[in-house]
């Protein structure tokens, strides 16, 4: 990966509380993973960023060496990655998710 995809994904990652790197839009998503994730952090009304990979080559390679994670879906909450969407759903059904997004939102809340 360049510096400067590094330095992109790294911009976007730090800048936005949730992000999540997928195939497609959350309203015309590409894949079915990318179409899961969207449809859990929507079911969790949780407002976020999304990048469309398949727009960018290079960010759609660069975001496995990023996160040393080898597929798309891929979130990132707080500047930290999470996982991709079997593990949201994981964490969704145990309830980790909603929890970090409510861990994430009163930081975010603290730092102002
Ligand atoms: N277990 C993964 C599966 C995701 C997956 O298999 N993604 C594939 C198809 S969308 C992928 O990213 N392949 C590499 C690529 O398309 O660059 C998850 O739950 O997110």
């Amino acid at each position: 990966m360049t510096d400067d995809t590094n330095a992109r994904i790294d911009a976007v990652v730090k800048n936005n509380p949730v992000v999540l790197f997928m195939k497609g839009t959350p309203l015309f998503p590409q894949c079915g993973f990318s179409s899961r994730a969207v449809a859990i952090l929507e079911r969790l009304g949780v407002s976020f960023e999304s990048v469309d990979v398949l727009q960018d080559q290079a960010i759609r390679q660069g975001i496995k060496g990023y996160s040393d994670w080898p597929t798309i879906p891929q979130l990132y909450v707080g500047g930290e990655f999470v996982g991709g969407s079997d593990i949201m759903m994981e964490m969704y059904e145990s309830g980790e998710l909603a929890e970090l997004f409510q861990n994430a939102g009163a930081a975010a809340a603290e730092a102002k």
